[in-house]
C-alpha cells in the first residue's frame, strides 16, 4: 500500500488555500506544513487552514525528513530558484503556472529533477481536468478543424493597484506577471493538449503602466487550420470558446474549468454536455502527482505539454 505523501506548501495566498481545500478529498496527499516568509504570517495561516505545522525557515524545512513534497505558489518570478531548491532537496515538486517563463528553464528543472529521482509536474489545472479530455473526444464529430477562439479574459482587482501606482506581482515583468504568462497561458496549454503544436503565431499585446501586458490577442497556424487566442487582466470578457469544423461547431464555457459544451451539428443535431466534477478542478492535477509520486512514474508527456506551452508563448513574446 502507498504511504501518504506528505507536502508542504509555498506561498500564503487565496491559491494555496484553495490548494488546501483540494487536497483535502484527494486521500493519498496530506498537506502537513505551510511556508511563509514570515514567522507570524505562516502561523496564522496553518491556523485558519487547519495545516498542523508552520514554517518561515525554508532551508529548514526542505532538510527535514516529515516531508515529501512540495507545491509552490510562489509570484512566477520566484518559481524557478525554489523549485530547484526543492528538487536539491530531494523533495517532488508541483509548481504552479507557468512553472518557469521559458522552456529552456523548464527543461533544466526537467532535468534536474530526473537527476535527482523526483517528480516535478506544473499546476495546470485545466490540462488535468476529466472534462477537458470529454471535450476532446467530441472534437472527431466536427469534421475537419479549420478554426478555433480559445480566451481567458478577466479583470484583475490588483489592475486598480497597478492603476494607483503601486508594484503588484502579478503585473510586474521582473516576477514574470503580466496577462500572458498569468491567464494567457491556460488557453494555450488547451490549444496545445488538443491539437498540438502550431507551425506559425502572430500576436500582438496592448501594455499597462509598468511594462507588462494587460491584454493580447495571438493566431496559432496550423495546416489548414488557426486559432485565435484571446487573453486579458484589464478587461472582462462573456464571449465563449469555439471550435469550428466542416461539419459543426463545439462551444465551451470556460477554458481553465470547462464546465458545459454545446456540439451543433450541419445536419441540425444539437447535443448539450454538462461536464460534472469538484467545484476546485485543482483536485485532478493533485491526484496525478499523487500518482506519480507513489509510483515514481513518467512524467515527459506532462513534461511535453508544459514546454510546448512555453515554446508558444516565447513566440508569442517575440512577435507581440
Ligand atoms: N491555479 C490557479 O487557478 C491560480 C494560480 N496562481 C498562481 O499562483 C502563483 C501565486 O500567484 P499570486 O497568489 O497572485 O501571487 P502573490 O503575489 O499573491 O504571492 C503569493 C505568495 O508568495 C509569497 N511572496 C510574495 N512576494 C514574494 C517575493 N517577492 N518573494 C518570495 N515570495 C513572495 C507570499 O507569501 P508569504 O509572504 O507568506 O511568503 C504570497 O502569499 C502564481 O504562479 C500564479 O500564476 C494564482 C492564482 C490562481
Ligand atoms: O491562474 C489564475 C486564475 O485566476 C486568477 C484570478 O482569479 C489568476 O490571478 C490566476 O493566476
Amino acid at each position: 500500500m502507498a504511504t501518504m505523501i506528505r507536502i508542504a506548501t509555498i506561498g500564503t495566498s487565496t491559491i494555496t488555500r484553495s490548494f488546501i481545500d483540494a487536497a483535502a478529498s484527494v486521500p493519498e496527499v496530506a498537506v502537513t506544513t505551510v511556508f511563509s516568509r514570515d514567522a507570524q504570517r505562516s502561523a496564522e495561516f496553518a491556523s485558519e487552514t487547519g495545516v498542523a505545522g508552520s514554517s518561515s525557515d525554508l532551508d529548514q524545512l526542505l532538510a527535514s525528513s516529515d516531508i515529501d513534497a512540495v507545491y509552490i505558489a510562489s509570484p512566477n518570478g520566484i518559481h524557478g530558484a525554489q523549485t530547484l531548491e526543492v528538487i536539491e532537496a530531494g523533495k517532488h515538486v508541483l509548481v504552479e503556472k507557468p512553472a518557469v517563463p521559458t522552456a529552456a528553464e523548464f527543461g533544466r528543472l526537467v532535468d534536474a529533477a530526473s537527476g535527482a529521482g523526483v517528480i516535478l509536474l506544473e499546476a495546470m489545472r485545466n490540462c488535468y481536468d476529466p472534462a477537458l479530455f470529454e471535450l476532446a473526444e467530441l472534437i472527431p464529430d466536427l469534421g475537419v478543424l479549420r478554426r478555433a477562439s480559445l480566451a481567458y479574459c478577466q479583470r484583475s482587482a490588483r489592475y486598480d493597484k497597478v492603476l494607483a501606482g503601486e508594484r503588484v506581482n502579478i503585473f510586474d515583468p521582473a516576477m514574470a506577471g503580466g496577462a500572458l504568462l498569468d491567464l494567457g497561458v491556460y488557453p494555450i496549454a488547451a490549444m496545445v493538449r488538443l491539437f498540438g503544436d502550431p507551425s506559425r503565431v502572430f500576436a500582438a499585446s496592448v501594455s499597462i503602466p509598468g511594462g507588462a501586458d494587460g491584454a493580447g490577442v495571438a493566431l496559432a497556424v496550423y495546416d489548414g487550420f488557426v486559432v485565435d487566442l484571446s487573453y486579458s487582466k484589464i478587461t472582462a470578457s462573456d464571449r465563449v470558446n469555439e471550435i469550428q469544423g466542416e461539419l459543426g461547431t463545439l462551444t465551451f464555457d470556460h477554458v481553465a474549468e470547462p464546465r458545459s459544451a454545446r456540439l451543433s451539428l450541419l445536419d441540425g443535431t444539437v447535443t448539450d454536455h454538462v461536464f460534472d466534477g469538484p467545484r476546485n478542478n485543482m483536485v485532478h492535477e493533485i491526484r496525478r502527482f499523487a500518482d506519480l509520486v507513489d509510483s515514481l512514474g513518467d512524467a515527459s508527456p506532462d513534461h511535453a505539454r508544459t514546454l510546448a506551452t512555453m515554446r508558444v508563448v516565447e513566440l508569442i513574446q517575440a512577435v507581440g
